[in-house]
């Protein structure tokens, strides 16, 4: 039996799966990782913390009695995107924390870039815009703050790499520093359209070439484990962003199919072919993968916190022990009562690209309870997903007559019902929801000899639970008129 093994290093937790051919699970095991949040807006982790999550599940899996290590074919690697980190090139030691794609503190660095007038060009050569949440401001500050840092990279000592990178880097025993195309197109240092670092962008923000990576497609054979890792070598056969990576596992080989992830944050990517497309309403023009030389883009709407607000209710507002029963809660109660939850902790992406806002709760009254806070929060991952895919609507001039969803809040019934509800339109969760995943487990497959054509991997998608909208159109129309009155309160109050 064919055996590939995926390694989903997200912003919660780290996992390891096993798929079959079929793209069944064989075995799972997963790690939560810990966030840092040194000041206001500040986001970061320990990259040491990371390897270790990826060596225990990997070692979870090893020990499993369902898996012969001889069997992997390959293995892929999905990951958080422009999570930044410098390491030493001798020792493989990370030189300081990673700076997380969530964290704001490199605001300032991106007003000056702004201040230079850069915008435009920035956006037509990345497709991306000028924001603390991509990786170039981050590799900035990090040069600007370890003490030391400018001679080390003077002596080719210093390497950065986004967590693909580190990753591939330690899996490889410190033989291979390379990423690919996905996480690269997220860095704003990266020509979209020559496929290649662009040494104007480097020059423009300062960062010297030696420390990246060499860019590579998402679905090849890079390099292979070192052998004490897991017994035997295997190859690494795939590295992609999770965002894409998931847009592969629900199978939108094709122009104009759409999914939305439910992960720390959410992220509705829509396949556009073999052509860049420009947005006007703040969405994001990105790669989503190279495979055989060919290369495909995305448009991508990014919402910075999604099932991480959930995470705040439980380890902020103590309101509840498990993500899990924040649907209970949220069932208890018939509405929110007018009570409106902005989670805007870290500023908000698409369509607003406003890093200065905070979060904010509007409409409480004496009769607001636990249940109500908890529901608001819940049906502020679907408003925002709303903004979303409003403005992707607006770019393509068309409706989204369905929407594919994954990622770990999936499984909160609640959530989707009222997705559904606040669209419109049916919410269409996989059979399999490790939908990252299994996309970059067939990118792996492909490399590997597994699967031959992209029709072998969509039959491995399966449709499982669908919700249709049960919501009356007044009732849909004045719930999102509240959270757009709530969007400009935040945005009025900055502290
Ligand atoms: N039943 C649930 N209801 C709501 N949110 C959930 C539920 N289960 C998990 N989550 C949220 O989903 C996120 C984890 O999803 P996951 O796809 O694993 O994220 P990541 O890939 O970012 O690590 C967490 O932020 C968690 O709060
Ligand atoms: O951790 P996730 O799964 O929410 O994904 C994070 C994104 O890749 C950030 O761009």
């Amino acid at each position: 039996m064919d055996l590939i093994l995926a390694i989903d290093q997200g912003t919660t937790s780290t996992r390891a799966i096993v798929f079959n051919k079929q793209g069944e699970i064989i075995e799972k095991a997963q790690e939560e990782i810990s966030c840092l949040y040194p000041k206001s807006g500040w986001v970061m982790q320990d990259a040491n913390e990371i390897w270790i999550s990826t060596l225990a599940v990997l070692n979870r899996i090893l020990l499993s009695p369902n898996i012969d290590v001889n069997q992997i074919k390959g293995i892929g690697i999905a990951n958080q995107r422009e999570t930044t980190l410098l390491w030493d090139k001798k020792t493989g030691r990370p030189l300081d924390l990673a700076i997380v794609w969530q964290s704001r503190q490199t605001e300032s660095i991106c007003e000056e870039w702004k201040a230079r007038g850069l915008e435009d060009w920035v956006k037509s050569k990345t497709g991306l815009l000028i924001d603390p949440y991509f990786s170039a401001s981050k590799i900035r500050f990090l040069l600007d703050t370890i003490p030391g840092i400018e001679e080390k990279v003077k002596n080719g000592e210093v390497l950065f790499g986004t967590i693909d990178s580190y990753l591939v880097w330690k899996l490889s025993g410190g033989m291979t520093h390379i990423t690919d195309v996905t996480n690269a197109s997220r860095t704003l240092l990266f020509n979209i359209h020559t496929g290649e670092w662009d040494d104007e962008l480097l020059e423009a923000f300062n960062i010297p070439r030696c420390i990246l990576p060499k860019v590579c497609q998402t679905s090849e054979v890079y390099t292979e484990t070192a052998a004490h890792l897991m017994g035997r070598s295997i190859p690494i056969a795939a590295v992609c962003g999770d965002q894409q990576a998931a847009l592969f596992g629900q199978a939108c080989f094709h122009k104009g199919a759409v999914k939305n992830t439910y992960g720390t944050g959410c992220f509705v990517l829509m396949n556009t072919g073999t052509k860049p497309v420009c947005s006007n309403h703040g969405l994001l023009t990105t790669v989503a993968w190279k495979i055989k030389g060919e290369v495909y883009y995305a448009l991508e709407g990014s919402v910075f916190v999604g099932g991480s607000a959930i995470q705040w209710l439980r380890d902020g507002l103590r309101l509840i022990k498990h993500a899990s029963d924040s649907e209970c809660y949220a069932n208890r109660v018939e509405d929110c009562d007018g009570v409106y939850v902005v989670p805007s902790f870290v500023g908000l992406g698409t369509p607003y690209w406003d890093s200065e806002v905070r979060g904010g709760m509007f409409g409480l009254s004496r009769g607001t309870t636990k249940e109500h806070v908890i529901r608001a929060t819940l049906e502020s991952i679907a408003y925002q997903s709303k903004d979303v895919i409003l403005a992707m609507e607006e770019d393509i001039h068309q409706s989204i007559s369905e929407l594919k969803v994954d990622g770990g809040a999936v499984q909160n019934k609640f959530l989707m019902q009222f997705q559904s509800d606040l669209l419109g339109v049916n919410v269409l969760v996989p059979t399999v929801t490790e939908t990252t995943a299994l996309g970059v487990a067939c990118l792996a497959g492909l490399a590997t000899g597994v699967y031959r054509h992209l029709d072998e991997i969509a039959d491995s998608v399966q449709a499982g639970q669908r919700y249709f909208p049960q919501m009356d159109e007044k009732r849909r129309v004045q719930l999102y008129e509240g959270w757009k009155c709530a969007i400009q309160a935040v945005r009025i109050f900055k502290a």
